[in-house]
């Protein structure tokens, strides 16, 4: 093994640019003005958090932005952020080693290098994700010159494209009866699914939360980061930067295929020799166009039907950068990244000063605040029931195209809450389901439309 270029030390070094990494070095170098905090990130530009605003006990809003290490250096003078890849822990040795041969000796390090996405077809040119400013701006140079693609996958990525691509048809997969598995209940996905086959134009809410720029200034520093899937993720409001058109004049066309899976890949000539073989080939082509082997990519699905297209989304989800996966992206949202960013700095500065440390606030209640299809939703506790059993009832209030409030009951209190639409409730059902108050007395008056709940409990 060469030696090592440089051998630093410091008594702090973070690994990720993200939100998680970013929070962590912050709060670090809060505490110990007087140390240097090293983060080593493999991308060019950090996720540095702006506007930050406490919205209530649990719910949080913050703007999100791309920068160049430097503002963050000037901000915190006592972090010097390093760019180059971490490719060897030696834990025993408390030593990282990086890409351009350097070493770095820590007394505490934290791990927050994110995820990358999970993909059907690893190294197959007609298969996208979805992960950073890099894959996002690929996405939408392919799409300006697709007619149809084919989205896999039924989580956050796959809801948030489905809804904005226009002017190209979409083909969507998913494995499941119902649309948002990974996030919603099959009521609420019919409550989506009305509005999805019914969209037009509309203007876009204004739902604060989370939202995701790049500095103009910085544009270029994240254009090169050509650090393959290890930029930072994206997040909210991560399509509106982009224009998400196809080439065809129609506004919206989605074709839903429920409960499949992708059987098979085949480019073009693999497609040419299956029909030249097959007798019976599917006719379920769903192909306008007269030569019926003309798309550059085919996706034969678990239901017998192929579909041709331009190209596929695997929307699949994300798997960690490193194994054990330490810090950041456990959840997989960007609130929960910060949290752990800011908790796991925490920890750390405890244990350098001896103290203890009480779990934070946040590991009391879930909350998650994002927008979909053009509604505001907020996930509250657990809000499908999760690890519940069987005893438990639901509560649902409904009202289409405006609202649909569904709330999880166990033994008289409230444990959780999916809101889609303006409703407001948020911070009361969010109190409701801290002090954990009986409200078996309340009974159907909980979601009775006519009656101020706010009054109640205020
Ligand atoms: C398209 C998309 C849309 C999203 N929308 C939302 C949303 O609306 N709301 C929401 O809450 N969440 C959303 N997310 C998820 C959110 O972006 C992530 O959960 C969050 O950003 C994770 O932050 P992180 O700091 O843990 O990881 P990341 O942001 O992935 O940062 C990881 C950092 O580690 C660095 N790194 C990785 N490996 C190494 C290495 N070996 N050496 C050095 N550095 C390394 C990377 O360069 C990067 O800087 C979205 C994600 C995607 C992909
Ligand atoms: N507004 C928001 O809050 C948003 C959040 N995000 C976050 O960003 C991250 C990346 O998003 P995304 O990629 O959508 O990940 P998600 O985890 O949200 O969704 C992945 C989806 O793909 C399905 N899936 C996994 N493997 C396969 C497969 N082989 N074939 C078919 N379907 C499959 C999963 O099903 P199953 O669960 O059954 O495995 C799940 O429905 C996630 O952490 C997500 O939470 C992204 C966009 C918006």
């Amino acid at each position: 093994m060469a030696a090592a270029r440089r051998s630093l030390a410091a008594k702090f070094v973070v690994v990720g640019g993200g939100i998680a990494g970013v929070t962590c070095a912050e709060q670090l170098a809060t505490h110990f003005p007087s140390e240097e905090v090293l983060l080593i990130t493999a991308s060019p530009v950090i996720k540095a958090i702006t506007n930050f605003k406490q919205v209530s006990k649990t719910l949080e809003e913050f703007d999100v932005e791309e920068q160049p290490s430097s503002v963050l250096e000037k901000h915190f003078p006592n972090i010097k952020v390093l760019e180059s890849r971490v490719k060897q822990l030696k834990a025993t040795e408390h030593c990282i080693l990086t890409e351009d041969g350097n070493q770095y000796k820590y007394e505490k390090l934290c791990l927050c290098a994110g995820a990358k996405p999970k993909l059907i077809s690893e190294g197959n040119p007609y298969v996208l994700g979805i992960r950073d400013t890099d894959s996002a701006q690929e996405f939408q140079k392919q799409l300006m010159k697709a007619k149809r693609i084919t989205i896999v996958g039924n989580g956050g990525i796959a809801l948030e494209l489905v809804y904005e691509i226009e002017g190209c048809e979409v083909i969507w997969a998913i494995k499941d009866k119902a649309i948002g598995n990974a996030f919603f209940d099959a009521g609420a996905a019919e409550f989506l699914t009305t509005k999805l086959t019914s969209k037009k134009s509309e203007a876009k809410i204004t739902c604060k939360r989370t939202r995701y720029t790049i500095e103009e200034s910085e544009k270029e520093a994240s254009d090169i980061n050509n650090a393959a899937n290890l930029g930072s993720a994206l997040g909210p409001d991560w399509h509106e930067g982009l224009n998400l058109k196809g080439t065809k004049e129609f506004s919206h066309k989605v074709h839903i295929e429920t409960i499949c899976e992708i059987k098979k890949i085949y480019h073009q000539e693999e497609f040419k020799q299956l029909k030249k073989r097959s007798l019976t080939f599917p006719t379920d082509c769903q192909d306008e166009s007269a030569d019926k082997d003309t798309w550059p990519v085919y996706i034969e699905l678990t239901n017998e039907k192929i579909y041709g297209c331009d190209f596929i989304v695997s929307a699949t989800g994300v798997m960690p950068n490193v194994e054990p996966f330490l810090d950041g992206n456990n959840m997989r949202l960007w609130t929960q990244a910060r949290q752990m960013g800011n908790y796991a700095a925490k920890c750390m500065a405890a244990d350098t000063v001896g103290d203890s440390i009480d779990m934070d606030f946040c590991f009391e209640l879930f909350a998650h605040v994002t927008k979909f299809f053009n509604y505001k939703v907020v996930l509250l506790g657990k809000y499908n029931a999760q690890g519940l059993g069987l005893d438990h009832e639901l509560m649902l209030r409904c009202t289409k195209g405006q609202e649909y409030v569904k709330v999880v009951m166990q033994n008289g209190r409230m444990m959780g809450a999916i809101l889609i639409g303006e409703t407001d409730l948020e911070e009361t059902f969010e109190n409701l389901i801290l002090n954990q108050m009986n409200l078996s007395a309340y009974g159907e008056d909980l979601l009775d439309p006519n009656i101020d709940i706010e009054d109640y409990f205020d």
